[in-house]
């Protein structure tokens, strides 16, 4: 499947969040969205998911016009809480439980051990760690059986060591989850190790600025620490992005 968005933009309140947006996401593509705070990150994941309407231009997913909620996109937004008087495994399965859909119980167990949660099924949110809470968050998006993950800073509250364990984890069963992924992030780092490609998001109103093709990278630990340039470059970019916004404001 292929997401196209053509010159979007999106206009709240009479307030231009951003303009001429085009992107082209292809199956099984990792794709990160880094900018500065309010340029309309997670407004842009709300269109998709259907929860907000496009002003200008269209997205679609394989020539199928997103027009509201629709088949395509597992949305995990910036604070998915989980259910405290449920366990993990009534947390991750509570799509299929609210829409009356079968349980495969051999392939949630088969995703609770990818996810390192075996022992936690049973488990209430308040005896599991942050780490493990973000990742009962994920199952429960992976599980909705969606061809897209959108995921809003799944990992920007953490602390930098979960964090940085996370993103490890992540990175070795991102092919298992074979699913297209749009990550939000503030994290230069994150984006650099995690994605295919990065989109720069930023001005006012916000546009796409730049893009970083990291295809064929093989994104090591190591291999970030000589990303100095890069990083440097990213950073800029984003801050000649938010000051000009700061400008307009
Ligand atoms: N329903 C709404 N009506 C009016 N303005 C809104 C609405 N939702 C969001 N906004 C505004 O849209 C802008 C973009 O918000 P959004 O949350 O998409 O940005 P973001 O880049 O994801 O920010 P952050 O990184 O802080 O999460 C903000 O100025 C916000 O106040």
């Amino acid at each position: 499947m292929t997401l196209v968005i053509t010159d979007a933009g999106l206009t709240l309140s009479d307030k231009q969040i951003f303009q001429h947006i085009n992107l082209t996401v292809e199956r099984g593509e990792f794709l990160s969205i880094i900018g500065p705070s309010g340029c309309g990150k997670s407004s842009l994941l709300n269109v998709l998911a259907g929860s907000l309407l496009l002003t200008e231009g269209e997205a679609s997913v394989d020539g199928q016009v997103i027009s509201g909620y629709n088949g395509h996109f597992a949305y995990m937004p910036q604070e998915d809480l989980l259910f405290d008087w449920k366990t993990v495994f009534e947390n991750i399965t509570l799509y299929q439980t609210i829409h009356h859909l079968p349980i495969d119980n051999d392939e949630v167990m088969r995703y609770l051990d990818i996810f390192g949660l075996t022992d936690a099924a049973d488990a209430y949110p308040e005896e599991l760690s942050g780490g493990m809470k973000q990742r009962t968050a994920l199952l429960r998006t992976l599980l909705v059986e969606r061809e897209f993950l959108l995921l809003d800073e799944p990992f920007g509250a953490l602390d930098i060591i979960t964090r940085n364990g996370l993103q490890d984890w992540l990175k070795t069963i991102k092919d298992q989850l074979n699913r297209t992924i749009i990550l939000v992030t503030h994290d230069i780092d994150e984006a650099l190790y995690l994605s295919d490609r990065i989109v720069l998001m930023g001005g006012s109103p916000s546009h796409f600025i730049s893009e970083i093709d990291l295809a064929g990278q093989n994104q090591t630990r190591e291999w970030l620490n000589y990303q100095g340039e890069l990083r440097n470059n990213i950073y800029t970019t984003m801050l000649a992005g938010h000051q000009k916004a700061s400008e307009r404001r």
